[in-house]
């Protein structure tokens, strides 16, 4: 048996390791927006650095945050926390490295570009990551909500004897201690996220979704209840296991239903999709699959281009954007939108 990973309270963080600290805060995407106001909110300095024309400058200025270049923002900080996008970051640290002064720390939400050497930080910069196990917007609802995402804590370098303590105490400012920080290594942090993302949580799921709406639609059901049956519902079913495990799952939905899930589940997702998994694993872990991406993004992201491309125009997403309008809940269209100001009726 693994022996059990220690996870981390908001009781173990200690918030003065931040005192007197800025964060810098590199990007303003899904990670970045909530970082950053996480961390302002916490009452951390934070400055956002982000390219001359960015298009994510407003948003940041919008939210009331100092916004300045990547080159600026870093030479300013004590903590720099990279959150463009994996491709980009090798480019990026290469244009920051000159202003990361020794004690100073790189901070990552994924470990891809160390573990996978593309960035070699110089001796004497701390290096360590709190990656939010789930999506940026998330992580920024959880926290104005009162309660946090759980998070990872991993630490590669610590040359000032501070790393683990401020690193934790990062992830308190983004509310990942209120649910719990797990201690881990850039390697197991990277090899199982790129693992759980590809093979279950966004693309194996989205396959069996497609596979299972097809196959109704297929069988000549309508593609409306293929799509409340196989996407809308995997919603309910899956807060039913967030909130309860698979246990409060099965036993919220009807005895008819678990004894048909129990028996031919395994026959869809089958040994094959374990073997299947198994070199998905195999191919994160032998760095074969960050080579592939790696490339790709060097010829200009074709083949990610072509599949996104043929995912948005899967029916199911039509049939899912119309069906989505009709909720009660939906907003209303705006439709002053394309009016002009001649046509628009004063009352
Ligand atoms: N998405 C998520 O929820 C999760 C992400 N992570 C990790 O967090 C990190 C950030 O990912 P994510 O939040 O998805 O990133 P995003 O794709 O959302 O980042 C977009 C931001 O990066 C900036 N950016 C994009 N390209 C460049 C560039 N060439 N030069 C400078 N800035 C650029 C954009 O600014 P501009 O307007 O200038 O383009 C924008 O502010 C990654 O390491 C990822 O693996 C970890 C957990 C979950
Ligand atoms: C599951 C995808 C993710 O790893 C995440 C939101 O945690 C990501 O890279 O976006
Ligand atoms: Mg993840
Ligand atoms: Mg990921």
């Amino acid at each position: 048996m693994t022996e059990n990973a220690t996870i981390y309270d908001d009781d173990d963080a200690d918030s003065t390791a931040l005192d007197g600290k800025t964060v810098a805060v590199m990007g303003y995407g899904s990670q970045g927006h909530a970082h950053a106001q996480n961390l302002d909110d916490s009452g951390v300095d934070v400055v956002v650095g982000l390219r001359e024309g960015s298009s994510s400058r407003d948003a940041a200025r919008e939210d009331g945050l100092d916004v300045t270049t990547p080159v600026d923002a870093a030479a300013q900080a004590d903590i720099v926390s990279v959150l463009v996008p994996d491709t980009v970051q090798p480019d990026l640290y290469e244009q920051i490295r000159g202003e990361l002064d020794e004690g100073d720390t790189l901070q990552f939400a994924h470990g891809f570009n160390i573990h996978f050497g593309q960035i070699e930080p110089d001796e004497g910069v701390d290096v360590t990551m709190i990656a939010p196990k789930g999506p940026g917007h998330i992580v920024r609802r959880d926290y104005e909500r009162g309660e946090g995402t759980p998070g990872l804590l991993a630490v590669y370098r610590d040359s000032t004897g501070e790393a683990w303590d401020e690193a934790l105490a990062y992830g308190q400012a983004i509310g990942c201690t209120r649910a719990g920080v797990i201690e881990t290594s850039f390697r197991e942090e990277t090899e199982t996220d790129l693992f759980g993302e590809q093979a279950v949580l966004c693309g194996g799921v989205t396959e069996l979704i497609k596979m299972g709406y097809e196959t109704l639609v297929d069988a000549g059901y309508s593609p409306e209840m293929a799509y409340f049956e196989c996407l809308n519902e995997m919603k309910l079913i899956v807060d039913l296991m967030y909130e309860g495990g698979l246990g409060g799952m099965w036993d919220s939905v009807s005895d008819t239903a678990e004894f048909g899930g129990l028996t031919r589940g395994d026959v869809v997702v089958d040994d094959h999709a374990r073997e299947n998994m198994e070199t998905v694993l195999e191919q994160v872990q032998q760095g074969e699959f960050a080579r592939e991406w790696i490339t790709e993004n060097q010829a200009n992201r074709p083949s990610y281009n072509q599949l996104r491309n043929a995912e948005k125009n899967h029916e199911i997403e039509a049939v899912g954007e119309r069906l989505r309008g009709l909720f009660a809940w939906a907003e209303e269209p705006d439709e002053t939108a394309d009016e002009t100001e001649e046509e628009r009726v004063q009352v």
